[in-house]
């Protein structure tokens, strides 16, 4: 099997680097998934410096992200959104509703979001047959993108998709594209501009203001219809675009224990949301029978949006 290392290579690195590579490969190894070579676009996974038509797409969105995504914004959204009075319907609607949408953040894909649920969840559920909670949660983890839809408020992209991180503290240099948060009004802010700002150590992330999105949006949508998945398939739904976290390890200093063990099974996802992005189509209708008996079991029949 031939794996592209889309960070720097071994002999490059540090010992942290060699190290976290070696971890990344053990995880994608133990469990028998094959990493792609390339995106569909023929260019490694999540390059943000390669020169593209679609990169500058990607780069404009990050700078309207940037500007706009501060702690007046996000309580704003939370303020609405947790009315839940947007819609009522099952997952399995909520999926085929995907079908409409197209992420401009991504670059590595464009094709309709239902088939990067799939991709994601088949995958993953191929290498962890028995965790059947982490097969749904593939499932469900982008369903929060409905927020551009029309009934749902039609948010602009730059407040449903790309990478999110925390506001109401300093923004990490790891974040991508992170030249245009000098930009936001938080940035100067001395109340939100130190490392804590309105946190405290070991807070836990549940106490920190990400970003609005949709990962936000699904894990509220999620815990507040009473879904019985374990902490880590909802904390996977709200961290899952959180890279500067689980991909560049800032931000530890918010954690608490059960962050920390979280962590673990969010590092394991992201193989999968990340790598099995492909042109590759799965039969909607022969995984359907499967991923409704899990919904069934997760879920209220009806949720409130
Ligand atoms: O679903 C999204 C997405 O496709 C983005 O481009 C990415 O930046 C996010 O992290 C992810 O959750
Ligand atoms: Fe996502
Ligand atoms: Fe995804």
């Amino acid at each position: 099997m031939t794996i592209i290392v889309d960070q720097p290579p071994f002999e490059n690195g540090n010992e942290e680097q060699i190290q976290k590579k070696r971890e990344e490969l053990e995880l994608v190894l133990d469990g028998g998934f094959s990493i792609p070579h390339a995106n569909s676009f023929g260019h490694n996974f999540r390059d943000y410096d390669v020169e593209s038509e679609r990169q500058k797409g990607v780069e404009d969105f990050y700078r309207v992200n940037h500007i706009n995504q501060t702690v007046d914004f996000v309580t704003k959204m939370r303020q609405e959104y947790k009315k839940l009075d947007k819609a009522e319907m099952s997952i399995w609607e909520c999926c085929e509703l995907l079908n409409e949408v197209v992420d401009e953040s991504d670059p590595d894909l464009d094709e309709p979001q239902i088939e990067h649920l799939l991709q994601t969840a088949e995958a993953i559920r191929k290498d962890y047959p028995n965790q059947d909670w982490l097969h749904l949660t593939a499932l469900i983890h982008d369903l929060g993108k409905v927020l551009l839809l029309p009934s749902f408020g039609e948010l602009p992209q730059w407040a449903v998709v790309g990478d999110t991180f925390p506001v109401g503290c300093a923004f990490d240099k790891s974040i991508v594209h992170n030249k245009y948060f000098l930009e936001s009004p938080d940035y100067t802010n001395p109340t939100y501009n130190s490392k804590y700002g309105i946190y405290s150590e070991g807070c836990g992330l549940d106490n920190v203001m990400m970003s609005w999105g949709h990962d936000d949006y699904m894990y509220l949508v999620s815990k507040e219809n009473g879904t019985t998945l374990p902490s880590a398939g909802l904390f996977i739904i709200r961290y899952h675009s959180f890279y500067a976290l689980h991909r560049s390890g800032a931000y530890k200093h918010l954690m608490n224990e059960e962050d920390v063990e979280n962590l673990k099974w969010l590092k394991i996802f992201n193989k999968y949301d990340l790598y099995s992005k492909s042109k590759v189509r799965v039969d909607v209708e022969k995984v359907k029978p499967y991923y409704e008996s899990l919904i069934n079991k997760y879920f209220p029949e009806k949720l409130r949006w």
